[in-house]
């Protein structure tokens, strides 16, 4: 998985890999090549005092340290290029698949993990493959290379690599596969700190009024206490490693001094190939530690692209057709024929034998108990969701045949919770038509019965607007949401509940104001106030996902119980609170 992500990701970037890989190659040769001058020199130059050779090797050390510099500048600066191109990459891809996602993909995944995994996964991935690219080409030549230049130095002192070399590496591995499982509990524990922070941020109201403060003050102390013993432990096994590294480095250095000072001793090697082969053995532990550390970052990684690959590899259960049929221009009427609808995983539908049509020019109402399936019949004509049964007629097309884009493109859905985006109170309005005019703006605000308070908003339609639009009330939020509704200038429109935070004479007003507006387009209300949707040119009945009664108001009062019951309700607690 993670393999296949970074092939994928890495694979436009191939030039400038190719050439990261002969920039390191240079680099580490010339890193090899140094230690052995050096030796040169003590024993050509400084044993016999030869001054020439001294400033002739030294000016030739010079131009090699130069290009491994050069080289290895140029290629950590390709490696984070690349790096950080294949995490942009990687963050747009999700982007545009989870843009792609229908509601119930949406739901079945939940918005923070979706984040954690565009951002932390994401981080993990690219870090690893800037290290990768850094060390995974370096590390192997310089301990092949490191081998093959110490024994061409001194053969007699080999035992010394084949001893050093294992004992590092399995010393190091030890230690960091101990460290192994704490890093996952160490990435549960953050996802649960956030899950608890996250929740109390949106919750804080509730938190408040509910008097729960230390209740959620005790269940972050739990979380943030085991992230907190599990970061201790593992940094426990990181203040491990270097002193177990150090001892090996140190100790592999007095054994090579001993024993190479012997063989000195002896005339069977001279200072400045000990010298050097000091320096190989040096570079070969460093190689055998940078490729045990790599090691270390791939599970982590690894677990990362799992989560990725899951995000890339769905496909949105609302797909696009092959074909699609253009809807014809203008007016579009809406009808459903026989629709049923289950959510992914429930047993029983809550929507069945739902039939009815809705044409311009007139009002079609949708009223029902808390939980009859208003808000899910609604979110079917957009396509949010896939009918599981029956069909969805907009403009005469099944709204499956149709392009998503035509579709959308014909329906203003004012949402039961109505989002507003970060920014003002135009660019949000403007959501609905990017050149709408200042006046257009106004004049959309007007019929929401929202200019009032937008003008005393300080900057007016330059108002800043919270992420979500929570610095203005939940009825102000409703009537911006109508209003960028009215921009997009729809055929059809959808209003969920979208009056309910409304007092009724604002109510009243602004149906008025909607109704010239409205003339030519076909118009679904959902509501539960009975106020609101009495004048309304149909009115269908729902309860318990079914259709219990349709006609118009007085119709209605004479044919259907339910409809009677819901007014005689409304009206006793009208009277009561009257
Ligand atoms: N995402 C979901 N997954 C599973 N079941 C859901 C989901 N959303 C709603 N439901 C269920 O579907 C049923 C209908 O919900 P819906 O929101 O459509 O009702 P409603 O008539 O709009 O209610 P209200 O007037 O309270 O908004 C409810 O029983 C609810 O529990």
């Amino acid at each position: 998985m993670l393999l296949r992500i970074i092939r994928e990701q890495l694979r436009p970037y191939r030039g400038s890999i190719a050439l990261l890989i002969a920039l390191q190659l240079a680099g580490t040769i010339a890193s090899l090549y140094l230690p052995s001058l050096n030796g040169r020199i003590i024993d050509q130059g400084v044993a016999r005092g030869d001054t020439g050779y001294i400033m002739s090797a030294g000016g030739w050390m010079l131009a090699v340290s130069l290009i491994q510099i050069a080289a290895t500048v140029a290629a950590t600066y390709l490696g984070a290029r690349a790096a950080a191109s294949l995490g942009r990459d990687l963050r747009g891809r999700i982007f545009e698949r989870v843009g792609d996602f229908s509601a119930q993909e949406l739901s079945r995944f939940g918005a923070p993990t979706l984040i954690s995994r565009n951002t932390n996964d994401v981080t993990q991935i690219q870090t690893l493959v800037f290290m990768g690219l850094a060390m995974m080409v370096s590390a192997p030549i310089m301990m092949v290379g490191g081998i093959v230049m110490a024994l061409r130095e001194d053969v007699g002192l080999s035992w010394l690599v084949a001893v050093a070399v294992p004992l590092l590496a399995v010393s190091v591995a030890l230690v960091v596969r101990r460290m192994l499982p704490q890093f996952h509990v160490m990435q549960e524990s953050v996802d649960w700190v956030n899950r608890i922070l996250r929740e109390q941020i949106t919750g804080i109201r509730v938190v408040r009024a509910f008097v729960r403060e230390d209740h959620e003050r005790e269940r972050f102390a739990e979380a943030n206490t085991q992230y907190t013993g599990t970061a201790l432990a593992v940094g426990r096994l990181q203040a491990l490693v270097f002193p177990i590294v150090m001892l090996i480095f140190n100790v592999s250095t007095v054994a090579v001094l001993w024993f190479g000072a012997h063989r000195v001793e002896d005339g069977q090697m001279q200072i400045g190939a000990l010298t050097a082969f000091m320096a190989y053995l040096m570079q070969i532990l460093m190689s055998v530690m940078m490729a045990t550390f790599m090691s270390m970052m791939i599970p982590r990684a690894s677990v990362s692209a799992g989560r990725i690959a899951e995000v890339l590899d769905t496909e949105s259960s609302v797909h696009a057709p092959v074909a699609p049929v253009r809807l014809p221009e203008g007016a579009a009427s809406v009808e459903l024929r026989g629709v049923e609808f289950a959510y992914p995983g429930a047993d029983v539908p809550v929507l069945q034998g739902i039939s009815f049509a809705a044409s311009p020019g007139r009002t079609t109402a949708i009223i029902g108990s808390t939980g009859a399936g208003k808000s899910t019949l609604l979110s079917l004509i957009p396509r949010l969701y896939d009918v599981t049964g029956g069909s969805v007629l907009l403009a005469g097309v099944d709204v499956r045949d149709a392009a998503l884009e035509d579709v959308w493109s014909r329906i203003g859905l004012v949402p039961q919770k109505p989002y507003l985006f970060t920014g003002t109170v135009a660019s949000n309005l403007r959501y609905g038509d990017e050149d709408a005019t200042d006046d257009e703006l106004w004049e959309a605000l007007r019929i929401a019965q929202a200019e009032d308070f937008v003008r005393v908003m300080p900057g007016g339609l330059e108002a800043h607007i919270a992420q979500g639009g929570t610095n203005v009330s939940g009825g102000q939020r409703q009537r911006l949401a109508i209003a960028r509704a009215l921009v997009a200038k729809p055929d059809v429109y959808l209003f969920d509940d979208s009056f309910s935070a409304l007092d009724l004479s604002t109510d009243a007003r602004l149906r008025a104001a909607l109704a010239p507006v409205t003339r030519d387009a076909t118009v679904i209300v959902v509501a539960q106030r009975v106020s609101t949707i009495v004048d309304a040119d149909h009115i269908v009945v729902l309860e318990d996902g079914a259709v219990v009664g349709q006609g118009t108001h007085d119709q209605l009062l004479e044919t259907c119980p339910t409809y009677v019951e819901i007014v005689e309700s409304q009206k006793s607690a009208e009277e009561a609170s009257a």
